[in-house]
């Protein structure tokens, strides 16, 4: 059984949204590792697809170059909370995705609308194979990639709250560089015309900007418990 973990009773799809630094990623990784589901970081894809998109010299600026070679680099993500991966034709991405180098470039190639459509094909196969549940984390996860999930959740957090998580990460860079390079990031996310990070209607908001991190994870699991139980 995937994660080693014990069946559940229902697979239950759990879809995590929100802007940078949110916690998305902690929260959600903590949360299917608790209740043994599977585990499904869509911004490493969206990341990987970049890499590629560097690495092979195309030209960022250029959505048409990145659109004809959208369907060539084949990304497979490992689901499993404890160890999530994430390879490009074979090769392991996890460092190089992180750089600056990506995450400057990567919204650019993100809202390509031929890099969604793959992207979220994707998602959706990964999604309906996992067969305990899974929590997606994204920005167009509740929108578009599973319009249908039994939970949604939206995070948020201030920006100068969200840059000082960062920038206990990003040792030597200041926090008005990061909190200015968050918040162009989600401009761009926000603005896009394929796709945009929204919350959807039927998602509910938590504010993590006063809540530690493990106050937010008892939060999400509480509400996948009481979704569960039919609350
Ligand atoms: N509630 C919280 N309180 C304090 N720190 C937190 C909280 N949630 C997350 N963090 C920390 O903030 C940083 C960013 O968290 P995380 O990577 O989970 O965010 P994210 O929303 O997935 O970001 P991105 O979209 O940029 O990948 C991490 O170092 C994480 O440990
Ligand atoms: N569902 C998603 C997820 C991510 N993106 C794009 O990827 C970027 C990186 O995401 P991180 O969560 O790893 O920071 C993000 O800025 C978006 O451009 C997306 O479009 N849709």
């Amino acid at each position: 059984m995937e994660n080693g973990a014990v069946r559940t009773a229902q697979p239950v799809i759990v879809a995590i949204d929100g802007p940078s630094g949110t916690g998305k990623s902690s929260t959600s990784k903590a949360v299917a590792a608790q209740l043994g589901l599977s585990y499904l970081d869509t911004g490493a894809q969206y990341r990987a697809i970049t890499w590629w998109m560097v690495t092979n010299g195309i030209d960022i600026d250029d959505p048409s170059a990145i659109a004809a070679v959208a369907g060539k680099p084949d990304i497979v993500s490992g689901t499993d909370p404890a160890g999530p991966t994430i390879t490009v034709d074979g090769v392991d991405v996890a460092g190089p995705i992180r750089t600056q180098e990506v995450t400057s470039k990567v919204s650019a190639v993100s809202a390509v609308p031929e890099v969604r459509a793959r992207i979220t094909e994707l998602q959706r196969s990964i999604a309906s194979a996992a067969e305990n549940g899974i929590v997606v984390e994204g920005r167009d996860i509740g929108t578009t990639v599973l319009p249908d999930a039994d939970l949604k959740i939206f995070l948020t957090a201030s920006p100068e709250a969200r840059a000082a998580r960062r920038s206990g990460e990003l040792k030597g860079v200041d926090i008005h560089t990061t909190r200015e390079a968050l918040i162009k990031r989600d401009a761009a996310d926000s603005s896009r015309k394929t796709s945009p990070l929204a919350k959807a209607d039927d998602a509910v908001e938590v504010d993590t900007t006063d809540l530690t991190l493990p106050q937010v994870i008892e939060c999400v699991v509480t509400l996948v418990e009481e979704k569960r139980a039919g609350k």
